[in-house]
């Protein structure tokens, strides 16, 4: 119950998936919430990041599905941008109200403006005050603009989603999650795509002769990538975008997506003033999520961490600090096994041990290898690409998997309980799957 001297138990500055998956049943245990949100309600990953995107592949993967299986299906498919976009705009355009209609029959206060600190209790919102006895801070992500001669020229991924038309030229610069998965939809929507990496590596986090298998199939369609290649400058004229480079060479495009990544919210929200530690790579926290601040808490992408700033992570971690405001739990928090996937055609996703961990400590892991088309299953659909690798403990359980094929998302879904779960020989006998599908398949494997 609120104490007499707090208008909320808990007030949560934010409305992601770092906030609402636990706010909601917080209220429903009879604590009183208050959740602030300046823009729209659900934050990123309804409205301009996961489900957005998401909208905008299906066709993408469904295309290239129908292409493998030429010639028992023949003729050319052909991606409407315009349509597509308006698709994805009706699949997403009711979730902001949706989610906030649920919040408020929880008995949430969903109070919209741009909150900032004013005391380790009080949130000021324009002219209003709120006070309450723990805030937690949920202020996510903003898309890294390069500081160059001619930023005002680049774009970000939530330009790209809403773009009326798609550009017949679009330069990508970066090779993280967003570069390769915004590339691969606009090459299958028909435009000429450059990538520029300013390395000579995409995908740092993945196993990378893996990803040198989504780069060589974005070349195979068409798409060309730089390596060791920095942008110095971007400059306008008539309908043209010219970048120059290091390495001399100047590129000309109608649209460029500045996809270098993204930046921790932790600017103006009063964090200094309170006395509240952050880095550049996000609010500090301890193990209770914690911040310098004792009744201040920070969820989602914005807590610097080394766990991968996704939804299920933001998930996971507001459904913990639920069971903490709740009384329900006093331990630190415990991560499990988090999956991550790249929504390229084909997939690359990965969980738990990596490749290179298993490979540099062989007396504890045991690497097997599987390539993807030798597999009756994948036959069935012609998959011509793809391979995976399943790590093993000196006990036999299943501690990692990574996959690189048009169903690795799936894959890794079906195996993920053998690995947070440590499932041995007894349990996996009893594990009964549908047959003929990916999760018999996948289970198959192991
Ligand atoms: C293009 C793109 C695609 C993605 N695809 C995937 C995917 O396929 N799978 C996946 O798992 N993850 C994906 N992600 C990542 C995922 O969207 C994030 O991990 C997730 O949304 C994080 O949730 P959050 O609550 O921490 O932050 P957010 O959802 O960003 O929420 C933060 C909220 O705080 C609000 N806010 C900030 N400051 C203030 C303030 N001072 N006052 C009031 N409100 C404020 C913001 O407006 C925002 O709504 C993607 C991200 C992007 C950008
Ligand atoms: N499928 C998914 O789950 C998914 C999809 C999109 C985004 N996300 C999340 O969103 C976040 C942001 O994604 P992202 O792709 O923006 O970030 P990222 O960190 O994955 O990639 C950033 C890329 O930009 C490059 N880069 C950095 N500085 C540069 C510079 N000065 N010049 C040129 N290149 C530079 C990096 O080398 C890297 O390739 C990630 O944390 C990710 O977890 C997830």
């Amino acid at each position: 119950m609120a104490k007499q001297t707090y208008q909320y138990d808990v007030l949560y500055l934010g409305c992601g998936h770092g906030t609402f998956d636990g706010a909601a049943p917080l209220a429903g245990k009879g604590v009183k919430v208050g959740i602030i949100e300046a823009d729209k309600i659900g934050g990123t990953c309804p409205n301009r990041g996961c489900n957005a995107k998401i909208s905008l592949d299906a066709p993408v993967a469904l295309q290239r599905q129908l292409a493998e299986l030429n010639p028992i299906l023949t003729g050319q498919t052909r991606l409407n941008w315009d349509a597509n976009v308006a698709h994805k705009n009706d699949v997403i355009g009711g979730l902001p109200d949706m989610i906030c209609g649920l919040l408020e029959d929880s008995g949430i206060d969903v109070i919209h403006g741009y909150g900032r600190l004013v005391d380790a209790h009080t949130i000021r919102v324009d002219a209003e005050t709120y006070t309450a006895e723990n805030i937690v801070l949920a202020t996510g992500l903003h898309p890294h603009r390069l500081d160059i001669p001619g930023r005002e020229f680049l774009h970000d991924s939530t330009d790209f989603m809403d773009l009326p038309t798609m550009p017949k030229r679009l330069t990508v610069i970066g090779g993280g999650y967003i570069a390769l998965e915004m590339a691969s939809i606009a090459n299958a929507a028909g435009s000429d795509v450059t990538i520029v990496l300013h390395g000579d590596k995409a995908l740092r986090a993945f196993y990378q002769p893996f990803v040198e298998q989504v780069l060589s199939d974005l070349t195979d369609h068409g798409v060309k990538i730089l390596r060791e290649t920095t942008v110095t400058a971007v400059t306008h004229e008539a309908d043209d975008y010219e970048l120059t480079t290091d390495t001399d060479q100047t590129l000309t495009a109608d649209w460029i997506l500045d996809a270098t990544g993204r930046n921790p919210n932790t600017a103006d929200l009063g964090l200094d003033e309170v006395g509240v530690d952050y880095t550049d790579a996000g609010i500090t926290v301890n193990d209770h999520l914690q911040t310098s601040v004792d009744n201040i808490y920070a969820s989602g992408d914005v807590i610097a961490k080394d766990q991968p700033r996704l939804t299920p992570t933001a998930i996971f971690e507001s459904m913990y600090l639920m069971h903490t405001f709740a009384g329900e739990t006093t331990e630190a928090i415990d991560y499990p096994p988090i999956p991550t996937v790249v929504f390229t055609s084909p997939r690359i996703a990965q969980v738990g041990v990596t490749v290179d961990q298993a490979q540099a400590d062989p007396d504890h892991y045991t690497v097997v290898k599987n390539h993807i088309p030798d597999d009756w299953y994948r036959q069935v659909t012609q998959e011509t690409t793809g391979d995976n690798a399943l790590i093993y403990d000196a006990d036999h359980h299943l501690v990692g998997v990574t996959e690189v094929s048009a169903q690795a998302a799936d894959v890794i879904n079906t195996l993920l309980p053998a690995i947070t779960f440590k499932y041995g020989p007894a349990e996996l006998e009893r594990l009964v799957p549908l047959f003929p599908t990916i999760g018999a398949d996948a289970w198959g494997e192991i």
